[in-house]
């Protein structure tokens, strides 16, 4: 699924990351830990195509066995056709702020999957109901603002699955919530990874749920593999 080779991501003069390699097979799910500023959200940024324009990256990146250029930056809709998706550590950036939640979430449903109308918005509120949202059905209606950070999160994780990936790429989806929300959001992940063979890249500071939901570590320190 994700081959990454000596990746190096540098600012100016200043190497971040350095000579990381990392796979994941289909289907695998890999948890990426280390400490604060180890390199591990901007090792998840490169995999995504979303490393801002101040960063120069080299290395190998084979994604479904094919090469992908480091450099490349990509967009939402386009990262979702070429299968991944992404629950961002700043999460609230990646809901358009002007839109309803549940257009934003109907329309990738629609858009990803094929589905009509109802049955995408059936979709989500199943998956909202899962991530232990209370009343999906009005929360659909709402704008991003008028949700909480730890519900925003939620939202996000919601619509990375909803666009079906074979990729999931999630950058510490699990921080702004309580130990409930946290469980209800750990089972939702390990069930879908499950039920639809996705694969799981993980960036997380906590152990049990890295230990939950993926068979393999890889530690990053100082920008390296530890
Ligand atoms: N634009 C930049 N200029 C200089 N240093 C940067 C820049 N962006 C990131 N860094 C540094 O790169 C290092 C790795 O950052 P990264 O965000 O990948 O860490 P992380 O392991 O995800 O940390 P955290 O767990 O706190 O999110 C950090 O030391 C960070 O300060």
């Amino acid at each position: 699924m994700l081959e990454l080779e000596g990746l190096d991501v540098r600012v100016g003069t200043r190497t971040l990351v350095s000579g990381v390699d990392l796979a994941v097979a289909a289907g695998e799910r890999v948890a990426l830990v280390g400490p604060s500023g180890s390199g591990k959200s901007l090792t998840a940024a490169a995999v995504l195509g979303t490393l801002g324009p101040a960063y120069a990256a080299s290395g190998r990146l084979l994604l479904e066995g094919r090469p992908v250029d480091l450099r490349r930056r990509l967009g939402r809709t386009r990262r979702e056709r070429a299968g991944l998706a992404a629950v961002h550590q700043a999460s609230a950036t990646a809901l358009n702020p002007l839109v309803r939640v549940g257009a934003q979430l109907v329309e990738a449903a629609r858009a990803r999957r094929g589905l009509t109308r109802a049955a995408a918005r059936d979709l989500v509120l199943d998956l909202l109901g899962q991530a232990d949202l209370a009343d999906p059905a009005a929360l659909l209606g709402r704008h991003p603002a008028e949700l909480s950070g730890g519900q925003v999160q939620r939202v996000c994780t919601v619509l990375a699955l909803v666009c079906a990936p074979r990729l999931l790429v999630a950058d510490e989806p699990t921080t702004a919530l309580d130990a409930v929300a946290r469980a209800r959001v750990v089972d939702l992940l390990e069930r879908h990874c499950a039920d639809s063979g996705a694969a799981l890249l993980l960036v997380t500071h906590d152990r049990e749920v890295a230990a939950r939901l993926c068979s393999r570590t890889v530690a990053l320190a100082e920008g390296r593999v530890a």
